[in-house]
């Protein structure tokens, strides 16, 4: 409009010397002009003069110039906002466009002459933003007065019909513009049902604010177009501003029930949005719970693996344990029944030999040899056996004596019971416990290599199970006793010594002339029991007074030394080793058993023993404590021998300690062994009594398979020893007279291990 020069809004302005209003004038400015022209002709009384006098009146055409031009500038500011409108849909054209035009052809219509024109026949509601086409040159001189109320009242009767039906059909048009109105409230309100569903509500608030300001907008342009039409307007019949009025107020209800129900929305969409919003944290805390308990779930089901792995791996030891009883089993039974047929080949020759008054060989003649042999297949390859130290009897440790005996302990509250394969009561004698392991002793003539070991805290009385005093001998001397008189009756066997002390992790000759000097533990060949001991002295024992004398000098060579447990404690290991080699009379293969009689150093805890020392300001206490380590260290690494023997691991640790080296062959498979557990039960004790326990229950576990006879393969001579491991070394000789030293045989230097070299004359 202000570019074209058609335009009646510019052209009115220009003529009428209206002042120039500059292009960015806003649309508050305009408004607040418009507002002023209502109040201005509000306070007029009727003959069109302001309320300042001199005020130039203002005419309609004006007035209506100045609506339009607010219009045009409120659409102008809403197409710029807004997404660019298609004109050609009808329903797409902004109400304020449709009320601007409307408004340019009334304005084109009151400036037509009256009475030569009629009012604009084109005006259409709603059809759309046509600019109506001003009606010829017009001017201010022509145009109706400024006031046409007045003018009304000097006009013809035809003349106000005509400009009554003006109105009338301006009344319609206005009316359709309110229905108009009403549809684009309708759609509005429709707008805001779909942004109720909507979920973005930054754009769902910049929708209703749009709209609310639209029906802003609107309401002004109404109700400044009624305020106008009421003070402008001819006077029309009574009834017609009135409808319009009611419609109007009507139509303000309607907008306002509108802007209500915005309201209502806008206030439900923040609720919404609340609701929305605390959803979404429900809905995150949800997943957090969700994913929390479902890892705790899969931690859970890791640990329940876990637990079912180590369940299959123990199943699995537990096959193998059962697979390897079932193959002893089958060995014990097939052992069991070549005994057995041994026996009835020995009863059969027995009665023919009684029968034809012939001698039996010596071999089938031994049927107590058989016998102990036999005993020890079915009693098991490891036993252990419990003997208590006499001494003031405690609550704290009690027993129940005998085969499958239990030792109860009560330990810092917690009662323990330990089964064992014998347990001797503190009054057992040297008689009693010998009897027990006699048939194991004697199985050595058999061929069976057995080692019997004495195991316990230092002072419970090891070294009195094994050496004992002389006028009540332990283990060792009745075992050599009953060796010997047993080979008197039994046959031929040739008996060979060694006897060996660790102290301190060294390995010493306890039968060597000349002081003691450490020898060298050396790998060997599998059939000596993968070990050898360089330079070691092997003795022909002819019988048990030499023996005894050997042994008795042997002993006064150990270490021994004073502690606080023991007046004299033995501070080293010491293993004496007896070869006891059989020859068969009639065929060529003889036995070769061994006897091994370890007499362990004490067990003791090195802090006690050292602060023992240290109190009693012993100047040996760091020696006693240096030994009390490498003891402890050295039992400590026969636990894991025992441990890996139990768990029947492919590698048992024997290199750990010189001790286990040692005993290597003694606790090889096919071997026999007999722990004897020597314990206190004194209350002091009781920490050292437990541990002793737990370390005999677990050697109790330990399969070794089957024991085994070791036979020499034939030779060519009934009569001389053969052997089943290469020759080496030459005889030794017996020798040491009572009471002077030894002399060493010739083989001492060469390399053997504890049991001597097999290729010894006899
Ligand atoms: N059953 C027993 N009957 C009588 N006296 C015993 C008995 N057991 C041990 N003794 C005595 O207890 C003392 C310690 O015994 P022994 O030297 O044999 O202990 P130990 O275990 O060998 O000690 P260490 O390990 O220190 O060598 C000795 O005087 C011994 O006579």
């Amino acid at each position: 409009a202000a570019a074209d020069p058609r335009d009646p809004a510019q052209s009115a302005r220009c003529k009428t010397g209206g002042r120039r209003r500059a292009p960015d004038q806003s649309a508050a400015e305009l408004w607040t002009e418009l507002t002023g022209l209502v109040g201005c002709s509000e306070s007029e009384d009727g003959s069109g003069r302001g309320a300042e006098g001199g005020a130039a009146e203002v005419s309609l055409e004006e007035a209506l110039v100045r609506l339009a031009e607010f219009l045009s500038v409120q659409l102008g500011a809403e197409e710029s906002c807004e997404y660019p409108l298609d004109l050609s849909k009808p329903g797409d054209v902004p109400p304020l466009l449709t009320m601007t035009g409307q408004l340019l052809a009334l304005l084109a219509w009151i400036r037509i002459p009256r009475g030569r024109q009629a009012p604009p026949q084109g005006i259409q509601p709603a059809s759309g933003a046509q600019a109506p086409t001003p009606a010829g040159p017009t001017s201010l001189e022509e145009s109706p007065s400024l006031s046409l109320r007045g003018e009304a009242q000097g006009q013809q009767p035809p003349q106000l019909e005509e400009d009554q039906r003006a109105w009338q059909r301006l009344e319609q048009l206005i009316l359709g513009q309110l229905e108009e109105l009403r549809q684009q409230l309708e759609l509005q309100e429709l707008e805001l049902g779909r942004l109720r569903l909507g979920v973005g509500a930054t754009d769902s608030e910049k929708r209703v604010q749009r709209l609310t300001l639209e029906n802003e907008a609107l309401k002004q342009s109404l109700t400044l177009t009624q305020d106008l039409l009421r003070h402008w307007g001819p006077s029309p019949p009574a009834r017609a501003p009135q409808e319009e009025a009611e419609a109007l107020v009507a139509l303000q209800g309607q907008l306002q029930e509108a802007q209500d129900t915005t309201e209502a929305l806008r206030v439900q969409l923040g609720v919404q949005e609340v609701q929305l919003q605390g959803l979404r944290g429900a809905l995150r805390q949800l997943q957090q719970e969700t994913e929390q308990n479902c890892r705790r779930e899969l931690r859970q089901v890791h640990g329940q693996l876990a637990g079912l792995r180590a369940h299959m791996a123990s199943l699995r030891r537990g096959c193998g344990d059962l697979r390897g009883l079932v193959s002893t089993f089958t060995q014990s039974c097939q052992g069991s029944l070549s005994e057995a047929r041994g026996q009835v080949s020995w009863a059969l020759g027995a009665l023919s030999a009684s029968g034809a008054g012939t001698q039996l060989p010596q071999e089938q003649q031994g049927s107590p040899s058989g016998c102990p042999g036999r005993l020890l297949e079915l009693k098991g390859n490891i036993r252990v056996l419990c003997r208590l130290r006499p001494g003031t009897p405690s609550s704290l440790v009690s027993s129940e004596p005998g085969p499958g005996g239990t030792v109860t302990t009560c330990y810092r509250g917690h009662q323990h019971r330990f089964r064992l394969d014998w347990v001797f009561p503190p009054d057992a004698s040297q008689e009693e416990v010998f009897r027990e392991l006699e048939p194991t002793v004697l199985s050595c003539l058999r061929g069976y290599s057995v080692c019997i070991f004495t195991y316990g805290q230092t002072g419970t009385g090891k070294t009195y199970s094994m050496e004992g005093p002389p006028e009540d001998p332990g283990i060792a001397p009745r075992a050599l006793q009953s060796l010997f008189r047993e080979m008197r009756t039994g046959g031929q066997h040739r008996v060979t010594l060694s006897m060996v002390e660790i102290y301190n992790e060294a390995v010493r000759d306890l039968l060597a002339p000349g002081p003691p000097e450490r020898l060298a533990v050396r790998q060997g060949p599998a059939s000596q029991g993968g070990i050898q001991v360089a330079g070691l002295t092997y003795w022909d024992v002819p019988n048990l007074e030499t023996l005894h004398q050997m042994l008795s000098l042997g002993r006064s060579n150990r270490a021994t030394a004073a502690t606080a447990m023991n007046q004299h404690s033995s501070r080293s290991h010491a293993l004496v080793t007896l070869t006891l080699r059989a020859a068969s009379p009639l065929r060529g293969s003889g036995t070769a058993g061994t006897l091994h009689l370890v007499d362990l150093a004490g067990s003791e805890r090195a802090w006690k023993a050292g602060a023992v020392c240290s109190a009693r300001g012993d100047p040996d206490s760091a020696q006693r404590l240096r030994e009390a380590r490498t003891i402890n260290r050295s039992l400590l690494a026969l636990g894991g021998v025992m441990a890996a023997l139990r768990a029947r691991r492919p590698h048992v640790p024997f290199r750990d300690s010189q001790l286990t080296r040692l005993l290597q062959p003694a606790l090889g498979p096919g071997a026999t062994a007999v722990l004897l557990l020597q314990i206190s039960t004194r209350p002091e004790d009781l920490g050292e009594t437990v541990c002793s326990l737990k370390f005999a229950e677990r050697v109790g576990q330990v399969e070794l398979g089957p024991a085994q006879r070791r036979r020499a393969p034939r030779s060519g001579t009934p009569s001389s020893l053969s052997t089943d491991t290469p020759l080496t070394g030459t005889p030794c000789t017996p020798t040491p007279s009572p009471g002077s030293p030894p002399s060493p045989g010739p083989d001492s230097g060469s390399s053997s291990a504890l049991a001597p070299p097999e290729d010894l004359p006899s």
